[in-house]
């Protein structure tokens, strides 16, 4: 370290303790070592009471303007437990010249995993069947309990980034037909099998066609709400949605509409708006709605691999060493 004077570090969740010990032999730690979540007046009490000149926080952390503000010229680079950045203003955090570390690649298997389990808990109905348990043997249904399948099935991915593609690489084997995919831009593939399985397809055409459609792209300007009451109109109407990107490319409004009416089959969603989505929302009454609790990168090995690039970024960024994953300007 360049200097003897500790810079301060605010952390805003829990971490392994072997990280927080690897981090206050270097920094003066203002640690929330509780399961709790601080809420965002605690945040800014912390802040003002004590200006950090880091802050390590995850992605319920909202860090906009006001946060920035509070903390003030002391603050010299943030830290996120995450891929994803749409819960800071990157361009306010740019106007202020304070530098992000995340976190990609490292949680890409972890959420691929996650995707399908999701999907085919939601295709085979599964948290329906376990709370079924008790009427097991009242039906003599040979339909009851009945979901979808994924042989010969055409998968919609909308953005086919690293994990979307690890998706339908896990997909593959369940025997499913071809995948659409929409976003930016069209991917590249070496192999002729590669070329015949992925098809780059406007958007609307992958909601026409698929049987399942994936949500694995960002949230920014152009995603927000992009699947609403026309989206829903376009797809199948045994067509089955995931999302396990961001909730706010989701219209829930639209989706308890789609789900409701039949515009839709079924969702699985492990993101939602809000986080979490309160007990009472009338999303968790659907039986064709699976909801799980934002857990994509949630395996130990991913978030053990997250927590080290975070500790690495900071170390790195305070030694005057390039970070080893700094948001570029170009990805805002
Ligand atoms: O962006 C990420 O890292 C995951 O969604 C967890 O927040």
């Amino acid at each position: 370290m360049a200097s003897t004077i500790r810079p301060r570090l605010f952390i805003t969740q829990q971490m392994p303790s072997q990280f927080i010990h690897a981090l206050e032999r270097v920094f003066e730690l203002d640690y929330q070592d509780t399961p709790t979540p601080l809420s965002p007046e605690q945040i800014l009490f912390r802040i003002r009471a004590h200006p950090p000149d880091a802050i390590l926080f995850a992605s319920k952390i909202k860090i906009d303007k006001e946060l920035l503000s509070a903390v003030g010229d002391k603050l010299k680079m943030l830290a996120t437990f995450s891929v994803g950045y749409d819960h800071i203003d990157v361009k306010e955090c740019q106007k202020r010249g304070i530098p992000i570390g995340y976190t990609p690649g490292v949680l890409t298997d972890a959420t691929a995993d996650l995707a399908v389990a999701l999907l085919l808990a939601t295709a085979r109905r599964i948290t329906e069947a376990v709370r079924a348990n008790g009427e097991w043997g009242t039906s003599c249904d040979v339909m009851w309990m009945c979901g979808k399948p994924l042989t010969n099935a055409t998968v919609g991915i909308v953005g086919l980034g690293r994990i979307g593609l690890a998706i339908a690489r896990r997909l593959q084997p369940f025997s499913i037909q071809r995948v659409l995919y929409s976003g930016t831009r069209e991917k590249y593939f070496d192999s002729n099998a590669d070329k015949a399985f992925f098809k780059y397809v406007p958007f609307a055409e992958l909601l026409g066609e698929s049987d399942f459609v994936i949500i694995a792209c960002e949230l920014n300007e152009y995603t927000k709400n992009m699947f609403n009451k026309n989206a829903f109109e376009q797809m199948k109407n045994d067509a089955i949605l995931i999302n396990i990107a961001r909730g706010g490319i989701i219209d829930q409004d639209a989706l308890y509409d789609a789900l409701t009416n039949g515009l839709i089959g079924a969702a699985g969603l492990d993101v939602t708006v809000p986080e979490p989505l309160p007990t009472e929302h009338r999303l968790l009454t659907l039986e064709n709605c699976t909801i799980f609790p934002h857990i994509g990168s949630a395996d130990v090995s991913a978030r053990h691999q997250m927590a080290q690039i975070c500790v690495d970024n900071l170390f790195n960024f305070f030694s005057a060493k390039p970070m080893v994953h700094q948001l570029k300007l170009g990805d805002a």
